[in-house]
């Protein structure tokens, strides 16, 4: 029998995830909730919006229909920015049956509630659990996927066989798929990143160097990693894909729409002309208000959130953020370390 894979969601991530997919064999159908833009990818076989340079393979079908994509489907896999994971799933969860893998991909929290993916995905799916919901995360640009360049990503369940399924699923020779168990710091790590690459863009734009980067991702992980140690993370998986290596892509790629989207900031333009300038999902924007929300719940000391937070949403400077940070209180390094861990 054909196997197939479902893939909800046609951005950059979904189209290229389904590139994995038909390379590895499976009938892909990819659904979008844009009846024009799957008619265009079906015609030009071209994702023109995302990813106009990779021709899609002949076994990825385009599909606006819901049910169609899902029937037959052995796995699930969602593709879709956080703030539209509920919808989706909603969409999704009467032709979804608990025997199908479902997968999400998504790097970020629910604004409102505040919620990790494979949270809202179980409170949406009466079908599965929790501990039955599989997160990929780790450092892949859609960009240099699709060219089939060499990548590495790792894949989260807290039911280690479904974690193994997801990586026989998804392994080949350019995509190396990990397991980790430890969903909550997966989840967390892909998320908070973006919060950093959204700083380190801004470096960038305000005309600072290396050293300041460096400094934004190692005191960036160190504040990922309290957060996520309080809300029930392995602090060692933050050394992992999902942590440290999706931390390293996402700040220094120019692929990345955090870090572009944080360059313009730095230059000065308005958050809603950069969010209009960029046409496609930038992560880092909602996480921040999320992350220093949680923080807040959480009792966590998480200064370059805080001051991306006042610079998002207060109107603050770039230039003073940065001077105000580096104006703190003195500390020891390893502080962290001796208070969380
Ligand atoms: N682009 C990349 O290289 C990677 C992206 N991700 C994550 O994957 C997720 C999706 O990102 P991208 O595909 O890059 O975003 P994108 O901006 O390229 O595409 C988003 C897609 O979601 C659809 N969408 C948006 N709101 C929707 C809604 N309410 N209902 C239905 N569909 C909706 C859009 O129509 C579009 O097809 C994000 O959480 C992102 O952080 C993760 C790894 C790599
Ligand atoms: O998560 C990503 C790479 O691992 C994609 O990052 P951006 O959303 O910043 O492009």
């Amino acid at each position: 029998m054909e196997r197939k894979v479902a893939v909800l969601g046609s951005g950059s991530w979904g189209t290229a995830l389904a590139t994995v997919l038909a390379h590895n064999g499976y009938n892909v159908s990819l659904w979008s909730r844009n009846r024009e833009k799957v008619w265009e990818m079906a015609e030009t076989r071209r994702n023109q919006q995302y990813l106009p340079d990779v021709e899609l393979e002949e076994a990825i079908s385009p599909t606006a229909q819901m049910e169609h994509a899902l029937q037959g489907a052995e796995t699930v896999l969602f593709a879709v920015p956080s703030h539209a994971m509920r919808k989706v799933a909603t969409q999704a969860a009467c032709a979804i049956h608990t025997h199908q893998l479902v997968v999400h991909a998504a790097k970020g929290f629910e604004p409102e509630t505040l919620k990790r993916m494979s949270q809202v995905l179980s409170e949406t799916l009466s079908t599965h659990t929790e501990g039955q919901i599989v997160a990929l995360s780790g450092p892949s640009h859609a960009e240099e996927v699709v060219r089939r360049q060499p990548t590495t990503v790792v894949v989260s369940s807290m039911d280690a066989r479904l974690g193994d399924k997801a990586q026989d699923m998804l392994i080949n020779s350019y995509f190396r798929v990990y397991t980790n168990p430890d969903l909550i710091g997966v989840e967390i790590g892909g998320a908070l990143k973006n919060i950093i690459a959204l700083g380190a863009g801004m470096s960038d734009g305000l005309g600072f160097g290396d050293n300041a980067k460096a400094a934004l991702l190692t005191r960036g992980l160190a504040e990922i990693g309290r957060l996520g140690v309080a809300m029930g993370a392995k602090p060692t998986t933050f050394a992992g894909l999902a942590g440290v290596g999706d931390l390293v892509v996402t700040c220094t790629s120019q692929h990345s729409r955090n870090w572009r989207a944080g360059y313009l900031l730095g230059q000065g333009y308005p958050l809603e002309n950069v969010l209009d300038e960029m046409g496609m999902v930038v992560e880092g924007v909602k996480t921040t208000k999320a992350a220093y929300d949680l923080s807040k719940r959480y009792g966590v000391d998480m200064p370059i959130t805080r001051e991306l937070y006042r610079v998002l949403f207060n109107g603050k400077q770039p230039q003073q953020a940065v001077e105000d940070l580096m104006g703190r209180g003195k500390t020891h390094e390893m502080e962290d370390v001796v208070r969380y861990l």
